[in-house]
């Protein structure tokens, strides 16, 4: 459904050129939620505004459902980018004008009938909830509420794909909830494509299918939510992961428990995996399993949890608990087995 191939941007400033993208080349699939996540600086808002050429790539090509943006003249663009709603954190509402008219101006200007108008704001404020608010001004609303203003000014022009710039970003934890659960009703009831950008792993968790994850202008890491989430490969990714997950624990914690075993990170997202795995690790071996520290949340599909253990007992049984847990199915990390070797265990 959007296609970047080999996208750059190059801005030229007073203190010299920033490459904001480099060679950045990613697809996302008709009906899917596509995140891409980085830290602030990465190049996410430069690449999601060369989607519909809001910025123009120095180099590569912009293709959203079989047609290349980056060949189009400014007629055509024009008429393209009516397939391609966007939302911002800033709602980027007009102050001076009631809900009702908000959505309905783009289409005044169009020349679309009043009736037709009539309908689309109808249904639009139906599906974000707000169909009894026609006539409040952007200040009378909350965040959230102007938020749902701006997603239905975005489907009223009825497009394929949505793009969501930071679109929860300014908004608190409950209210983010709320309008990440109706991008989900957007993407599974109308069947619209949502590509998103954020710098919060929550948002990714909660609603994306595939991740990419960005550093410097470049793509560094791209997977499905669970692929992201129990083998991540980059330390950005981990990083992100871990944001989620326990603070680390404390050095004098783990100085006085390493001696009588290691301590591991355990992941898995079958929740049957993880803690009964664990019961069974102190049936089946001398070893005692102790959790420090401990997490199970839900990615969009299915549950992931994380726990920080200790497995107390000496190098032989430790090792092969470990290799029973890998055999169930848990991602055991943490532990290198030539240190076992070495460790003297009480
Ligand atoms: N119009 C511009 N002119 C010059 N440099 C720019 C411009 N827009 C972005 N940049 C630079 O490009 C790089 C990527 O910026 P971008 O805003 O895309 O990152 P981001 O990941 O969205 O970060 P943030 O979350 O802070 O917005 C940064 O170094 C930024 O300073």
């Amino acid at each position: 459904m959007i296609q970047l191939s080999n996208v750059s941007k190059t801005f030229y400033t007073k203190k010299g050129k920033v490459d904001a993208l480099k060679n950045v080349s990613l697809q996302v699939n008709k009906g899917e939620i596509f995140g891409v996540i980085g830290y602030s600086g990465a190049g996410k808002s430069t690449l999601i505004r060369c989607v519909n050429l809001l910025e123009r790539p120095t180099g590569g090509r912009v293709t959203v459902n079989g047609v290349e943006l980056t060949a189009l003249n400014s007629g055509k663009l024009k008429e393209m980018r009516k397939k391609i709603g966007m939302i911002f954190q800033g709602f980027n509402l007009l102050k001076t004008a009631t809900v009702y008219d908000n959505i309905a101006i783009p289409f005044r200007l169009a020349g679309v009938p009043k009736s037709e108008i009539h309908k689309r704001v109808e249904k639009y404020l139906a599906i974000v909830g707000l169909q009894d608010r026609h006539d409040s001004y952007p200040s009378q609303l909350s965040g959230g509420q102007k938020q749902r203003v701006a997603i239905a000014r975005a489907l009223a022009l009825e497009p394929e794909v949505l793009l969501s710039d930071e679109a929860t970003s300014a908004l608190d934890p409950e209210t983010t909830e709320t309008i990440l659960d109706l991008l989900l009703k957007i993407n599974d009831v109308l069947g619209i494509t949502i590509l998103l950008i954020t710098h919060e792993m929550n948002v990714v968790q909660r609603i994306c299918d595939r991740v990419a994850v960005m550093e410097n202008g470049e793509i560094v890491e791209t997977g499905s939510l669970s692929q992201i989430f129990t083998a991540p490969k980059h330390e950005t990714t981990k990083k992100f992961v871990n944001s989620l997950f326990h603070q680390p624990l404390p050095k004098s914690l783990v100085n006085e428990l390493k001696s009588s075993g290691p301590i591991v990170t355990l992941s898995f997202t079958d929740t049957s995996s993880g803690e009964p795995a664990l019961a069974l690790v102190s049936k089946k071996f001398d070893v005692y399993p102790n959790i420090l520290s401990g997490n199970v949340i839900q990615l969009k599909n299915e549950p992931y949890g994380k726990l920080i253990v200790h497995l107390q007992g000496n190098a032989e049984e430790t090792k092969k608990a470990v290799q029973f847990l890998e055999q169930r199915g848990v991602r055991v990390e943490g532990v290198n087995v030539h240190d076992f070797k070495n460790q003297r265990i009480s």
